[in-house]
C-alpha cells in the first residue's frame, strides 16, 4: 500500500505554472505505456497552488460513483458532460463503467442544512450508471495493465510482485501474455532492509534464552517437588505455569527475528518517473491505488469519523488519477451518504490546502487537534491566513455534518406530510368529496434531498428498506462463486475475516513484508471505554477459536507457510485457551489464603531464585520492547492489566461460543464495534470509565471479590491465631496483590469516573473486609 511518503511528487509540482483562469481542461494528454494501454496524465501536474483555491478549484475533481437502484435511477449519462468534468477517457470497458462525473463545490445551501436540490442537481443527475452486473471494483482505474481482472479472465495463477510465482507456470499463454508484460523495466526492490543494531538484538535474543532457560529449569523444578499437603494446589498451578510458558514461547518466537524497512525513495524514483522510450516525460508512472473505507453503522462509527477518514486518504501525496477511494455502508444510512458528500465537497479546498502547505497529518480532526505550533516550517508567508480560512471552512464543515441527523429528520417529516396530505385529498376526490371515514395510511419513507426515495435503509423500515436487506444495493457479484472471490477476495463465513483472509493467502504462498513507516501511514479507531473493548476482543478471540476449529487451523497447513508464520498463526489460533488457564491461576491466591496452603510446600532459595529469573526476564524484554515501540512503560502496564481482564472475561466466553458453535452449531454474530468520536477535545480519554453492564464482566468481579475476601480472610486469621504462622500468609497474598493490581482499572471502571474513584474504594473494600472479618471470626473463632 502506498503511503504519503513514498511519492516523490514534490518535483512534478515545482514545475507547475499558472494556470488561473484557465477553462478546465478533460484530458490534457495520454501516452501509451509498454503495455499498451492509454494512461492518462494528472491534471494534478498543472495545479496552480499559489492562487486562490477558495472553492472554484477546477483541477481536482472527485468522481462519485453510484449504484443504479430501482428507487433511483439516475437520468441517461450525459457522457458529455461526464467527460468534460473527468480528467480521464473512459470508455465503457468490458466492465460497464459507462460514465463518471466530478462532484461540483455545492452551490447552495438547503434551508434544512442537508445538499441542495440545486446541489444535487448539479452532480446526481450527471451520477455514473453501470450497465453491468460485473464490479466496479474490478475497473482499472488508470488503464494500466489491472492484474486483477487479468487474473479473473484467465483464471491464472498468483504471480504478481510479492506473490508466489509457480515454476511450471512461465507460459501463460492464454491471451498471448506473458511475464514480460508486467515487467517494464528490471526488478528492484522498492525497499531497503533496516538492519536492527546488534548491540540491541543480541540482548533481547539471549534475554530470551536465558528466559527459556529459566522456565524450563523451573517447571521441571516445579513437577520435581510436589507440594504433598496440598497436591491439587500444586497440580493446577504447575499445569497452568506450563501452559503460560507454552503460550510465552509462541508470543515469542516470531518476535525473535525483527526486519525493518523503509522505502527506497530513489529506487521509486527511478521505477516510475523517469524518462524512458516509453515515457519520455518521466511522468509518474506509480500503480494505481484502491482504498476501500466500510463502515455499517452510523451510530457507532460516527460520520464525521468516517469524513475524516475519507479526507485524509484523498489528500495524501499520491498522484490524484491513481488514487481512488471507495466506500462501503453495509447499513445503507442515508446520513453517512450525505455525509459523505459533504466530505467530498469539502475535500475540494482541505487537499489544495493541504498540498500547497504540505500539512501533516491530513485527517483534518488530527491537524486541528496538535498541540505543537502549527506555523513551525511553514515557509509560505500565506500560511496563517490560509490556515485561518481553512479552519472556519472546517467548523463549518464539522457544523454540517452534525446538523444532518436533524436535517434528515425534517426533510423526511415535510415530504411525508406532503405525501400525506395529497393521499387524503385523493382519497377525499374518491370518496366524491365527503369525509373520510377511515385513517389514510402513508408509508413513512426517508428522503433524499432531491424528493427521490431513499434507496437504503429507512428510518421507519419496510421491506426493501430494511438494514441489511435494500433493495438495488451493488452485489458483491465479481467474488460470489467466481474463482476471483475463492483464490483472491476477502474471505467470508468469519468473524476475524482479515486473519482467514491472510492465513488463505500465507497458506497458498503470498509472502509479505513487515514494514512499519515513520509516520503513521493508517490510523484506525478503536473503542475506547471497556465494555465495548472488551465485545472487540470477544470478537477476535471467537473468531480465533472458530478458525482453531476450521480446515483453517495453521496444524493443517501446506507447506509454503513459513515455520515462523505457522508459529505466529498457531498462536493467533490458541491465545484464547489461555483463558481457561487464567481463571483458574487467578483464583490460586485465594484459595491458598482460604486454605492455609500454598502451591508449593514452603518457599525455598530455589523457587525463589527461579520466580524471579522469569520475572526480571520477563521485565527486560517488556522494556527493550517497549523502547523500540516508542511506547511508555504506562502504556505496557495498561496492556498487561488489560491482558488479565480481557483474558479472565472475553477470552473464555469466546472459547465457550467457540465450543458452542462447534458443537452445537450455534452461530456467532459479528457485533460492530462502537469508536470513539472523541468529542471532548479537552478529555480524549472522558469515555474510558464509560461502563455499560456486561455479563462479560461476571468473572473478573468474581476474581476480584473472592480474592480480596480470601486476603481479608487469611489475614485475620494470622492476626488473630495464637502463634501466627506470616510465612504461610506471604505466598498467598503477594499473588492476590498481584491479581488484583490487574483488575485495579477495572475495578476502577467499575466504581465511576476517575475523581470519585478512591472514597467508594476505600468504602467498599472496607465494608467487606469488615463484614467479611467478623463472619470468619464467628465462624472459626481464633485458637485459644
Ligand atoms: O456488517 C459489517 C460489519 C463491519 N463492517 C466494517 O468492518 C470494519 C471492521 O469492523 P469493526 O467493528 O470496526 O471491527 P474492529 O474490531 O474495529 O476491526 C478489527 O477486526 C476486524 C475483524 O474482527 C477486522 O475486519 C478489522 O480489519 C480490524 O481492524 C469496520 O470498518 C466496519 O464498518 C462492515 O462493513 N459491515
Amino acid at each position: 500500500m502506498a503511503t504519503s511518503s513514498t511519492s516523490p511528487k514534490k518535483s512534478s509540482l515545482a514545475s507547475s505554472t499558472s494556470s488561473v483562469g484557465r477553462p478546465p481542461q478533460a484530458v490534457k494528454f495520454g501516452r501509451r505505456t509498454s503495455s499498451g494501454r492509454v494512461l492518462s496524465l494528472s491534471r494534478d501536474d498543472d495545479m496552480d497552488l499559489s492562487g486562490d483555491f477558495s472553492g472554484n478549484n477546477d483541477y481536482i475533481n472527485y468522481t462519485v460513483l453510484m449504484p443504479p437502484t430501482p428507487d433511483n435511477q439516475p437520468m441517461e449519462a450525459s457522457s458529455g458532460d461526464a467527460a468534460s468534468a473527468d480528467s480521464k477517457p473512459d470508455a465503457p470497458g468490458p466492465y460497464g463503467v459507462s460514465a463518471r462525473v466530478g462532484m461540483t463545490r455545492r452551490v447552495g445551501n438547503d434551508q434544512e442544512g442537508g445538499i441542495s436540490g440545486a446541489a444535487m442537481e448539479g452532480m446526481d443527475r450527471r451520477m455514473s450508471v453501470m450497465q453491468s452486473n460485473k464490479s466496479i471494483l474490478l475497473r482499472s482505474q488508470t488503464g494500466d495493465f489491472d492484474h486483477n481482472r487479468w487474473l479473473f479472465e484467465t483464471k491464472g495463477t498468483y504471480g504478481i510482485g510479492n506473490a508466489f510465482w509457480s515454476k511450471d507456470d512461465d507460459d501463460y499463454g492464454h491471451d498471448g501474455m506473458s511475464m514480460s508484460d508486467f515487467l517494464d523495466k528490471p526488478w528492484k526492490p522498492l525497499t531497503r532492509k533496516l538492519q536492527i543494531p546488534a548491540g540491541i538484538l543480541s540482548p533481547y535474543r539471549l534475554l530470551v534464552v536465558i528466559r527459556l532457560i529459566g522456565l524450563i529449569l523451573f517447571i521441571s523444578w516445579r513437577i520435581r517437588n510436589p507440594n504433598r499437603d496440598a497436591m491439587w494446589l500444586w497440580g493446577l498451578s504447575t499445569v497452568c505455569e506450563t501452559w503460560f510458558a507454552f503460550s510465552w514461547l509462541l508470543d515469542q518466537l516470531p518476535k525473535l527475528n525483527p526486519i525493518n524497512r523503509s522505502t527506497d525513495l530513489a529506487a521509486l524514483h527511478d521505477k516510475f518517473e523517469q524518462p524512458s522510450p516509453a515515457n519520455p516525460h518521466g511522468r509518474s508512472d506509480l500503480p494505481g491505488v484502491d482504498v476501500f473505507v466500510s463502515t455499517a453503522d452510523p451510530e457507532k462509527e460516527p460520520p464525521l469519523v468516517t469524513a475524516n477518514t475519507i479526507l485524509s486518504i484523498l489528500a495524501v501525496e499520491y498522484p490524484v488519477e491513481k488514487l481512488s477511494c471507495y466506500i462501503s455502508d453495509d447499513g445503507a444510512a442515508i446520513l453517512t451518504f450525505e455525509a459523505m458528500a459533504e466530505a467530498v465537497n469539502f475535500a475540494e479546498v482541505w487537499v489544495p490546502f493541504c498540498r500547497k502547505h504540505n500539512i501533516e497529518p491530513r485527517n483534518p480532526d488530527s491537524y486541528f487537534s496538535l498541540k505543537s505550533d502549527p506555523t513551525k516550517n511553514k515557509k509560505r508567508p500565506d500560511f496563517v491566513k490560509d490556515r485561518r480560512w481553512i479552519k472556519r471552512e472546517y467548523d463549518e464543515f464539522k457544523v454540517r455534518i452534525n446538523g444532518l441527523p436533524e436535517a434528515i429528520r425534517r426533510r423526511c417529516e415535510t415530504h411525508n406530510n406532503n405525501e400525506e396530505m395529497k393521499e387524503k385529498k385523493l382519497a377525499r376526490e374518491k370518496n366524491g368529496g365527503a369525509p373520510l371515514t377511515e385513517p389514510v395510511k402513508v408509508v413513512k419513507a426517508t428522503w433524499m434531498a432531491d424528493g427521490t426515495h431513499w434507496p437504503g435503509t429507512w428510518y421507519s423500515p419496510i421491506a426493501d428498506h430494511f438494514k441489511g436487506d435494500h433493495a438495488g444495493i451493488l452485489q458483491h457479484r465479481y467474488e460470489d462463486k467466481t474463482e476471483w472471490g475463492d483464490r483472491i477476495g476477502w474471505i467470508y463465513g468469519s468473524v476475524t475475516e482479515d486473519v482467514v483472509t491472510g492465513y488463505r493467502m500465507h497458506n497458498r504462498g503470498w509472502r509479505s513484508v513487515y514494514c512499519i513507516t515513520k509516520r503513521d501511514a493508517f490510523r484506525g479507531s478503536a473503542p475506547i471505554n471497556l465494555t465495548d473493548r472488551l465485545h472487540q476482543v470477544l470478537r477476535w478471540a471467537t473468531g480465533s477459536v472458530e478458525i482453531f476449529f476450521s480446515r483453517n487451523n495453521v496444524l493443517l497447513a501446506s507447506r509454503r507457510l513459513k515455520f515462523l508464520q505457522r508459529i505466529a498463526y498457531l498462536n493467533v489460533g490458541i491465545y484464547p485457551f489461555t483463558s481457561i488457564f487464567l481463571v483458574v491461576y487467578c483464583f490460586l491466591p485465594a484459595l491458598s489464603l482460604l486454605t492455609g496452603q500454598f502451591i508449593v510446600q514452603s518457599l525455598n532459595t530455589a523457587f525463589l531464585f527461579y520466580l524471579l529469573t522469569i520475572t526480571i526476564t520477563l521485565a527486560l524484554l517488556a522494556l527493550l520492547e517497549v523502547k523500540w515501540s516508542g511506547i511508555g512503560l504506562e502504556e505496557w502496564w495498561r496492556n498487561e492489566q488489560f491482558w488479565v481482564i480481557g483474558g479472565s472475561s472475553a477470552h473464555l466466553a469466546a472459547v465457550l461460543q467457540g465450543l458452542l458453535k462447534v458443537l452445537a452449531g450455534i452461530e456467532i454474530q459479528f457485533t460492530l464495534t462502537s469508536k470513539s468520536a472523541a468529542e471532548d477535545e479537552e478529555d480524549i480519554f472522558a469515555d474510558l470509565y464509560v461502563i455499560k453492564w456486561t455479563s462479560l464482566f461476571i468473572m473478573p468481579l468474581t476474581i476480584m471479590v473472592v480474592n480480596i475476601v480470601a486476603l481479608v480472610i487469611g489475614i485475620s486469621r494470622t492476626v488473630y491465631s495464637v502463634l501466627p504462622q506470616w510465612n504461610k500468609l506471604v505466598g498467598g497474598s503477594f499473588f492476590s496483590f498481584w491479581v488484583l493490581s490487574h483488575m485495579y482499572p477495572f475495578a476502577k471502571g467499575l466504581m465511576g469516573r476517575r475523581g470519585r474513584m478512591p472514597t467508594i474504594v476505600y468504602v467498599w473494600t472496607g465494608l467487606i473486609s469488615i463484614t467479611v472479618s467478623l463472619l470468619w471470626i464467628s465462624v472459626s473463632p481464633p485458637d485459644g
